[in-house]
C-alpha cells in the first residue's frame, strides 16, 4: 500500500487519456482510448508484480454511514486523493440522502467536503459485502447503543449490529484486512471480534485495531481536520505495528505524527470510555456548583471563569447547563459502570453512576423551579420551548436534555410549543411520544398516551412559539436566541412572562428591565424567584 497508483487526465482533441504513473522505480507515460485503459493499466500491473504490491491504491470501507462513518470518511476522502473510500450503510435512505444534496445529517462544513470528493473517491452505497470483500482496511462504524433488554439492561453496550457486522466481514473476505474498530465499545471487544474473524477466517490474515473516535458534533469537521489526538491501539505482535502503521499513514496525510498516539488495544477501547467519562463529570461538576450558586447567591459563571483560570483545571467544558445530552456520554458512562461492576469494582462503578445522577438531577431541578416560579403548575399554560437539540449546530436529539424537560412539563400538564432551527416536527413528536426507558426497571419502551401528544405543537418560529406564552425554556444554545427581539416577545406573552434560561444565553438584566422574570441555571435568583422556592 503506498503512493497514488497512476495519473489519468483526460484530452479532449484526441478523445484519449493520458496515464502517467513515477514511483522509485519506474516511469511511464501513454496515451490510450477509454476502452483501451484498464486492459493497459491491468498489464502494466501483471508486468510488474513488486509495483503491483507497491503501487496499489489503499482501499477504505467504513460499514455504518451514521454521524462518525460519514463525516470520517468524507475527511478521510478529502485527504487522502490517493485513497478510495466506500461507505456503506444497511439503511437505503441513509445512503439515498448521502448521494443526494440532502445530506442525512445537518453539520457545518460536511456539504462542502463531501460535494469535493464523492463521486471521485468517495462512494456511498447500500452494496455493503462488495466494498467490504475489496477493501484493505474496513472501518466499522455502526451504533453500540445502550441494551435495553437481557443481561447487563439499562447499562451495558448492545453489541448486536457490530457482530452482526464482524461476522459479514469474515464471510465475504476473499483477502488480508484491517478491521478497524471505530465505534465506541466496551475494552475487549477487540478479543470477541478476532474470535468471530479468526474462527471463519479461510486462511484470511485480519488485523484488528481500535480507533475511536473523539469528534463532537456540530463542530465534526474542525474535529476531524485539526484532532487534539488520533488514537490508534492495536496488538504488540509484529502483524499488530504493521497494521497500526498502515493506518497511521492514512492519517498522517494531515495530522501532524505528535498528535497521532499508538497504544495496545486496551488503552485504546478504554482511553474512548475514559474521555467521555471525565468530558461528562467536568459538567456534572460544574452542574452540581449551578445548585449551590443558586443557594447561595454566587454566579456560577464567576465560579467557572474562576476555577477555569487554574492551568491545571483548563477552561473549556465548564459551562453550566440544564444537563448535557447527546447519543454519547450517558450511554458510554452506564457502559463503563457495568464493565467496572463486571470486574468486581462495585466502589469505582458508584462513583462513575454519580455523574449520570447529577445530571438527571439538574434536569429535574430545572422542571421544578418552572412549575414552582409559576404558582406551582403549568397546567393549561403555554410554555415556549426554544430548542430541542441536544447542542446547539446539530438536528441531533438523541438523549437531548429537552425530552426529560418536555416530558416533566407535560406531566404537570403544560401545552408546550416547540422551536427548535434543525429538528423536524416528526422527530420532536416521535422523541415525546415514547415513554422515558427507566434504565433501573427496563422493562419495554411503550408509547405515550394520545392525550400527551396532543399537548405539543411544533413551530418554525420563535416569536410564533412565544406568542400568548406564560412561560419560556431556552433549553438549547442556538446563537439566534441570542439576538432575539425579547421585547416584542415580552409583549405578545401573558403576564407575569417568566424566561427559564437553562443555556444561561440570554442577559438576564436586559430581560428583567423588560419586565420579564428570569431564571438563569447558577445565577442568583431575583426576588420573585426566592420568594417561590423549588424542590430542588
Ligand atoms: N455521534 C457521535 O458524535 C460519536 C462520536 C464518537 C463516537 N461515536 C460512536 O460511533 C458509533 C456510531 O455512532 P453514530 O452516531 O455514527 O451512529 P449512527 O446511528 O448515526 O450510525 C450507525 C449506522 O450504522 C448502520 N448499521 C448498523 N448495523 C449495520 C450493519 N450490520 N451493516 C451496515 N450498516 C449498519 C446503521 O444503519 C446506522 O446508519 C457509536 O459506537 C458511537 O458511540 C459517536
Ligand atoms: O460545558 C459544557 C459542554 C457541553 N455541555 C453539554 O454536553 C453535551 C455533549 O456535548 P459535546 O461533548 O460538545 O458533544 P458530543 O457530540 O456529545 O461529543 C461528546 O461525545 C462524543 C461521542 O463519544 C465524543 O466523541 C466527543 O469527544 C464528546 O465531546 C451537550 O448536551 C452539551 O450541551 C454542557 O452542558 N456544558
Amino acid at each position: 500500500m503506498g503512493v497514488p497508483a497512476f495519473n489519468v487526465s483526460y484530452c479532449k482533441q484526441t478523445n484519449k487519456q493520458l496515464i502517467s504513473f513515477i514511483s522509485s522505480t519506474h516511469t511511464y507515460s501513454d496515451r490510450r482510448s477509454n476502452s483501451e485503459l484498464k486492459f493497459r493499466l491491468d498489464l502494466i500491473l501483471i508486468q510488474n508484480p513488486v509495483l503491483q504490491e507497491r503501487e496499489k491504491m489503499v482501499k477504505i470501507c467504513c460499514i455504518g454511514a451514521g454521524y462518525v462513518g460519514g463525516p470520517t470518511m468524507a475527511v478521510i476522502a478529502l485527504k487522502c486523493p490517493d485513497i478510495e473510500v466506500a461507505v456503506v450503510d444497511i439503511s437505503v435512505p441513509r445512503i439515498t440522502a448521502w448521494n443526494s444534496d440532502q445530506l442525512p445529517i445537518y453539520e457545518p462544513g460536511l456539504d462542502d467536503v463531501v460535494k469535493q470528493c464523492r463521486g471521485k473517491n468517495l462512494f456511498f452505497s447500500t452494496d455493503v459485502e462488495k466494498h467490504v470483500c475489496e477493501a484493505d482496511i474496513v472501518f466499522v462504524s455502526v451504533n453500540t447503543p445502550t441494551k435495553t433488554r437481557g443481561l447487563g439492561a439499562g447499562k451495558a453496550a448492545d453489541l448486536t449490529y457490530w457482530e452482526s457486522a464482524a461476522r459479514m466481514i469474515a464471510d465475504v473476505s476473499k483477502s488480508d484486512k484491517i478491521v478497524v474498530e471505530k465505534s465506541t465499545v466496551p475494552v475487549k471487544t477487540a478479543e470477541a471480534i478476532e474470535k468471530i474473524l479468526t474462527h471463519n477466517s479461510k486462511g484470511i490474515n485480519f488485523q484488528i485495531l481500535s480507533n475511536p473516535e473523539f469528534l463532537a458534533e456540530g463542530t465534526a469537521i474542525e474535529d476531524l481536520f485539526k484532532p487534539d489526538r488520533v488514537l490508534i491501539g492495536g496488538r504488540e505482535t509484529p502483524g499488530g505495528q504493521k497494521a497500526i502503521k498502515a493506518l497511521k499513514d492514512v492519517y498522517a496525510h494531515w495530522v501532524p505524527e505528535e498528535n497521532i498516539i499508538t497504544t495496545n488495544l486496551w488503552s485504546a477501547e478504554l482511553s474512548k470510555l475514559a474521555a467521555n467519562a471525565f468530558l461528562a463529570q467536568r459538567i456534572s461538576s460544574v452542574n452540581a456548583m449551578s445548585a449551590l450558586c443558586e443557594a447561595t447567591g454566587a454566579n456560577v459563571s464567576q465560579v467557572s471563569y474562576a476555577v477555569g483560570k487554574d492551568t491545571r483545571i483548563g477552561s473549556k467544558f465548564l459551562n453550566a447547563s440544564v444537563g448535557f445530552g447527546g447519543s454519547c456520554f450517558q450511554k458510554d458512562i452506564l457502559n463503563l459502570v457495568y464493565i467496572c461492576e463486571c470486574n468486581g469494582l462495585p466502589e469505582v462503578a458508584e462513583y462513575w453512576k454519580q455523574v449520570i445522577k447529577i445530571n438527571d438531577y439538574q434536569k429535574t431541578r430545572f422542571v421544578n423551579r418552572v412549575v414552582a416560579s409559576m404558582f406551582n403548575t403549568v397546567s393549561n399554560k403555554k410554555i415556549a420551548i426554544l430548542g430541542f437539540a441536544f447542542k446547539k449546530d446539530t438536528g441531533d436529539t438523541r438523549e437531548t436534555p429537552a425530552i426529560d424537560v418536555c416530558k416533566g412539563l407535560l406531566g404537570d400538564k403544560a401545552l408546550l410549543s416547540i422551536y427548535d432551527p434543525q429538528v423536524t416536527e416528526d422527530q420532536i413528536q416521535r422523541d415525546l411520544s415514547m415513554k422515558k426507558f427507566d434504565w433501573d426497571h427496563p422493562l419495554h419502551l411503550q408509547p405515550m398516551s394520545p392525550t400527551t401528544v396532543k399537548q405539543v405543537g411544533v413551530v418554525w418560529d420563535a416569536y410564533e412559539a412565544t406568542k400568548d406564552a406564560h412561560g419560556v425554556c431556552i433549553l438549547t444554545e442556538w446563537d439566534e436566541f441570542k439576538t432575539l427581539d425579547f421585547q416584542r416577545i415580552y409583549d405578545n406573552m401573558q403576564k407575569p412572562a417568566f424566561v427559564f434560561d437553562g443555556r444561561n444565553v440570554v442577559d438576564s438584566e436586559k430581560l428583567r428591565e423588560i419586565g420579564f422574570i428570569v431564571y438563569s441555571i447558577g445565577k442568583p435568583l431575583d426576588a420573585w424567584l426566592k420568594d417561590m422556592p423549588a424542590l430542588v
